[in-house]
């Protein structure tokens, strides 16, 4: 396996400069002010808009997980036979597991659930940091909590009355009033990260950094949270995570230092097919079932959100699985 130490032949044509890099770091910087100017000044839109921000984020993030089995993300290369099939069936064990916790234990469930998404989202923004500055990622949990709390836990205590219409039909009245407690000490824990992480940023002069962070906490802050984390996730977390993984797929190490950057991209969209239509066929499963009323009667948008929950788990567990191992051979 190429040394995976060996930052310019893993991302050749991506860090620290690339275009991709640059759109990837400006996007979701114009938008989230716009919308947040926005709302200052208008604040009913959104709410007629709910529903679009719900599927767009969902569609545009959706692929992002969907090639996590064909990446390269260990010691072990990309599992093929016998290890993809086992990995398939490991996948989807967790997907059933974590919706049935969802559905049985609502509160636990859910809690569950945001602290592994706080996780990953953190660590995804501190290994984006380390690899736009030409470094490899190194776990840093500091930074990870600093950037994962805004759009995660944070609006369980500013916006309880979006969350619990969000949250609540999931397990009924109480759950999102059982999380406001552990979520409140949260975000005492993620104010002395965030802290900590701004001094450390000041004395390396990592200003555009700076200004990211300080833009998440003010978008958890004003924005409502479904609005703030739609636009997160499709423009802000799925690019980002896509690019810091695009040197894992077969084929485009190679690519990717000859400077064929599009061409990677383009397979990696290809992969991305079989794992959203599987996760599209589980939703609309999950619709028929549903209107059998046999187990849970739940609306659409209810399922999908559960949906989303459930495919989180295997997703940033595997994500979390590589970040420790890249630790590990750094
Ligand atoms: C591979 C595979 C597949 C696929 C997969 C996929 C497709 C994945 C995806 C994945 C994903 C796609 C992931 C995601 C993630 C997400 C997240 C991480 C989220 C988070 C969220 C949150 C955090 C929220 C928040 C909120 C709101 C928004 C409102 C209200 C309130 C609250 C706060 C709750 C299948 C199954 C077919 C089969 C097997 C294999
Ligand atoms: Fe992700």
């Amino acid at each position: 396996m190429q040394a995976v130490t060996d930052v310019p032949a893993r991302f050749g044509a991506i860090f620290p400069h690339s275009r991709l890099v640059t759109a990837t770091s400006t996007l979701p910087v114009v938008v989230l002010p716009a919308l947040i100017l926005l709302f200052l000044m208008n604040s009913s839109w959104y709410q007629a808009n709910l529903i679009v921000f719900a599927a767009i984020g969902l569609l545009a993030g959706l692929p992002h997980g969907a090639v996590d089995l064909f990446l390269e993300l260990g010691p072990n290369g990309v599992p093929r036979g016998q290890a993809l099939v086992r990995q398939l069936f490991v996948y989807l064990l967790a997907v059933a597991a974590t919706l049935a916790i969802i559905l049985l234990f609502p509160a636990f469930g859910v809690g569950l659930f945001l602290a592994i998404s706080a996780w990953h989202f953190g660590s995804g923004e501190s290994a984006f940091n380390a690899c736009r500055r030409g470094r490899l990622p190194r776990v840093a949990p500091i930074e990870t909590i600093a950037y994962g709390i805004p759009l995660t836990v944070a609006p369980v205590v500013l916006w309880p009355d979006q969350v619990r219409e969000i949250i609540d039909p999931l397990g009924g009245p109480g759950v999102t009033d059982a999380l406001i407690g552990p979520a409140r000490v949260v975000l005492v824990i993620a104010a002395v990260a965030v802290v900590i992480t701004i001094a450390r940023k000041t004395a390396r002069t990592h200003w555009g950094e700076i200004g990211e962070l300080t833009l998440l906490w003010v978008a958890a802050v004003t924005l409502p949270p479904l609005v703030a984390f739609s636009v997160y996730f499709a423009l802000w977390h799925s690019p980002r995570h896509v690019i810091r993984t695009l040197p894992e797929l077969p084929g485009n190490r190679r690519d990717l230092s000859g400077g064929h950057l599009v061409r990677c991209l383009l397979r990696y969209l290809a992969y991305t097919v079989p794992g959203t239509v599987g996760a599209l066929a589980i939703f609309a499963v999950l619709i028929a079932v549903n209107s059998d009323a046999t187990f849970a009667e739940l609306q659409p948008a209810t399922w999908a959100g559960a949906l989303l929950a459930a495919l989180t788990i295997p997703h940033a567990l595997t994500i979390l699985r590589y970040d420790l191992w890249l630790d590990r051979v750094r």
